[in-house]
């Protein structure tokens, strides 16, 4: 397993150890001992899934409001996106800065979002498919979104005109987005 550490602290790039034969290949997504040794001792209590048809769908940007803020461990098993991160962590010499990475299917990797991020990805090609491990419940009362090309941002993200749910089409800017992230 390979570790990268993102350049916003506590975001991490995890590439897992792949077994490859004649049948084709195996790997463990997870294993609590071994991410726990570096640096994701999380108990993660609820893995997600979403399917997005379309390339250039925009899911996010969403965080959870603290005591539900959620850490999370993002994988692609169809397809390929493009990662988000934005630091919110009030007080952080990163605050309001972002970071991408490629996920997919076939590169296999990983991302470790901590608590204090919002995180949204865009997928690059259709029929693309996302899971992820959370930490914490998922709570409608605590769920909150920044919008996805706010200017104070100035995400790149790959498509000027994303496929958005209404939701993620009407998030405020961080400027104005409620969080109570003490860095
Ligand atoms: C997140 C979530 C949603 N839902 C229900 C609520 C809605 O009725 C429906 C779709 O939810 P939403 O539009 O928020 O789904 P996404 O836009 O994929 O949201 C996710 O997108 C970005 C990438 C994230 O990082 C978050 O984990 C998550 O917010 O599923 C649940 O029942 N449980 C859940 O944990």
């Amino acid at each position: 397993m390979k570790v990268t550490e993102g350049r916003l602290a506590g975001v991490k790039l995890i590439e897992p150890g792949v077994f490859k034969d004649a049948r084709g290949y195996f790997l463990e997504s997870y294993q609590a001992i071994r991410y726990a040794k570096v640096g994701l001792p999380q108990v993660f209590v609820q893995d997600n899934h979403s399917l997005s048809k379309e390339a250039g769908v925009i899911r996010g940007l969403h965080y959870q409001l603290k005591p539900e803020a959620q850490s999370k461990l993002v994988r692609v098993t169809a397809g390929v996106i493009y990662d988000v991160v934005v630091d919110i962590r009030q007080g952080s010499p990163t605050y309001g800065q972002w970071e991408g990475f490629e996920l997919s299917a076939d590169n296999k990797r990983q991302l470790f979002v901590p608590t204090g991020f919002a995180h949204g990805f865009c997928t690059l090609v259709p029929n693309t498919e996302v899971q992820y491990k959370v930490d914490r419940l998922y709570s409608k009362e605590h769920d909150r979104g920044i919008l996805w090309n706010d200017p104070a941002i100035g995400i790149k993200w790959p498509t000027t005109q994303p496929i958005l749910s209404d939701k993620d089409a009407g998030h405020p800017v961080l400027a104005k987005a409620e969080h109570n992230f003490k860095y």
